[in-house]
């Protein structure tokens, strides 16, 4: 456990023992899909003998304490569970067994997040700042600091155009931009910042430090070693769902460097 979590300390998510499992329909789609019509016609007829739900153990026993304040980054290599985990903290998956405790609604920033492509970035900071229970005024003093921050408009008025005709990295900083614009007890980003450029990172990386001030917690999932040591004071390590190792940033990274270089 980190030295931080030493002292008076507020607990912001606490998970128990968490085990969390997907069930997929290994059939394909079902009889009707394209998928199971092709490997009928691959496998002449074997398609059937695959059907029924497989599981996928995502998250196996995982249990730590979060407390305000703390910016947590969460590493491992592909598929060890860390999205996963981030959607269940954030309640929008199921625990298997165990238990996840928040206090308060955490929200969850991820490179998908639910933005609607055919409006204007303009509409969107506004419904964005509205989901996040702002007020119209709250949006509308907050609306140019919002755009000045994603530097949408640095090159022209994109705006004012529809969200499709942005890039992804254009995408990733206004939702950055219209999440950030509010202080949550618990912010969850998953690799939100690697679609952006450089300056864009440092400037979200100044940001989640001043969220972090502001006496709420932040998870970061992300495979750059930089922007966790740039932003994280503590990291957990999660390889096979399992939680591998809970410490100050440093020590972990280290361990990680040394297994993920072999
Ligand atoms: N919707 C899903 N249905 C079934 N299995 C899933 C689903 N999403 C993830 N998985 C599986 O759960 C495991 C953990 O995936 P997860 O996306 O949480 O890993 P990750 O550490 O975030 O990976 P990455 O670094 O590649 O983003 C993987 O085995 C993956 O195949």
């Amino acid at each position: 456990m980190a030295d931080s979590t030493q002292g008076a300390q507020i607990p912001t998510v606490i998970c128990d023992d968490v085990h969390i499992v997907y069930r997929v329909n290994a059939g394909g789609g079902g009889k009707g899909g394209a998928t199971a019509a092709l490997s009928r016609i691959v496998g002449k007829g074997k398609a059937e003998v695959n059907r029924g739900v497989r599981k996928v153990h995502a998250v196996r026993g995982v249990t730590f304490t979060a407390y305000r304040g703390e910016a947590i980054g969460l590493i491992g290599t592909n598929g060890s569970g860390k999205s996963t985990l981030l959607r269940a903290i954030a309640g929008l998956l199921p625990t298997e067994s165990g238990k996840v405790y928040t206090d308060g609604q955490p929200s969850l920033l991820g490179v998908n997040a639910a933005l609607m492509s055919d409006l204007t970035g303009e509409r969107n900071v506004i419904l964005g700042g509205l989901a996040m229970g702002m007020s119209r005024e709250e949006v509308d003093q907050r609306y140019q600091d919002i755009v000045d921050f994603s530097g949408i408009n640095e090159k022209g008025d994109f705006i004012s155009l529809p969200m499709r005709t942005y890039s992804s990295g254009m995408g990733a900083r206004l939702r950055f931009a219209i999440a950030a614009a509010k202080n949550h007890d618990v912010l969850l980003i998953d690799e939100a910042l690697a679609t952006g450029d450089r300056k864009f990172q440092i400037r979200s990386e100044e940001r989640i430090r001043e969220l972090r001030k502001e006496a709420g917690t932040v998870f970061l999932v992300s495979h750059s070693n930089k922007s966790i040591r740039d932003t994280c004071d503590r990291v957990l390590w999660l390889e096979k769902g399992q939680l591998l190792m809970d410490g100050p940033t440093e020590q972990v990274l280290r361990a990680y460097e040394r297994e993920t270089a072999r």
